[in-house]
């Protein structure tokens, strides 16, 4: 397996501002541009139920206007299946969603509902589209994962990233441990392994430095970066910090 470590870059706080006051600005597909120009190895957007953020009309920008992968995550749900199968990005990273949620608080729930989903992923595969699975780093679901034959599973790093955030450092290396392991054993089982969710140019290094761990997908933080930054060195410095780790 290649060492080089990709970094997808997640939009949807772009959509958060413009959809603040409406309108078109700022315009997402213009940061997704500027992203892949700046490096961003492919682009993740979540369109989720409510549209809070991302909304329909984008992912067919994205869909135009990207010459990198899109990582389109989603609900598990009949609607969202129906436009995914409509636009076959490259990859649909599965879910789980709470409308009162501030943001996505756990993983997927694959290890009870594993029939379900093995026939719910199905058309994603036979539409050429890579099915990720957005989960927790507990041994039972990426065992699931693997089961239903789902090629990639994203760990939840929101635990360790909120730990690193408050300074709990216990905590932090108790969840980071968690997400070494679970990494591993994910790629004994053949898993693609990907991590994401609230990392910032401290937190992560350490994920970074995971042998085996193929992508990132990193949004929240660089967008608010990008404030005083600008999004393409916001970016960079992001590419930088992994690199680092990662040499
Ligand atoms: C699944 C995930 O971690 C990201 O999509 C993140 O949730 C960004 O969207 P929200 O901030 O709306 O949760
Ligand atoms: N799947 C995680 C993601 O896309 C980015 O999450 P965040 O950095 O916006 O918290």
């Amino acid at each position: 397996m290649t060492n080089k470590l990709r970094l997808g870059v997640n939009i949807d706080h772009v959509a958060t501002v413009r959809n603040a006051r409406g309108g078109n600005v700022p315009d997402p597909i213009r940061a997704a541009v500027i992203a892949q120009e700046a490096g961003a190895d492919g682009i993740t957007a979540h369109l989720r139920e409510d549209r809070r953020h991302i909304v329909d009309a984008d992912i067919d920008g994205l869909m135009q206007a990207l010459t990198v992968p899109l990582n389109f995550e989603m609900a598990a749900t009949e609607e969202m299946q129906a436009i995914a199968l409509r636009h076959k990005p490259h990859a649909v990273c599965l879910v789980p969603e709470k409308r009162e949620e501030r943001t996505t608080e756990g993983g997927l729930e694959v290890a009870k509902q594993d029939n379900a989903l093995a026939q719910y992923i199905k058309p994603f595969t036979d539409a050429g589209s890579r099915v990720s699975l957005f989960i927790a780093a507990d041994k039972a679901q990426v065992e699931a994962a693997a089961r239903i034959g789902a090629p990639v599973i994203e760990l939840h790093a929101g635990a360790y990233a909120d730990a690193w955030a408050e300074e709990r450092w216990d905590e932090r290396d108790s969840e980071l441990s968690k997400i070494t392991d679970m990494a591993a054993y994910a790629q004994e089982l053949g898993l693609e392994v990907h991590v994401g969710h609230g990392l910032t140019y401290d937190s992560v290094g350490p994920i970074a430095a995971l042998p085996g761990v193929a992508e990132l997908n990193i949004g929240h933080f660089i967008i608010g970066e990008a404030i005083f930054r600008g999004l393409g060195p916001a970016i960079a410095e992001m590419r930088r910090c992994m690199d680092v780790a990662r040499a």
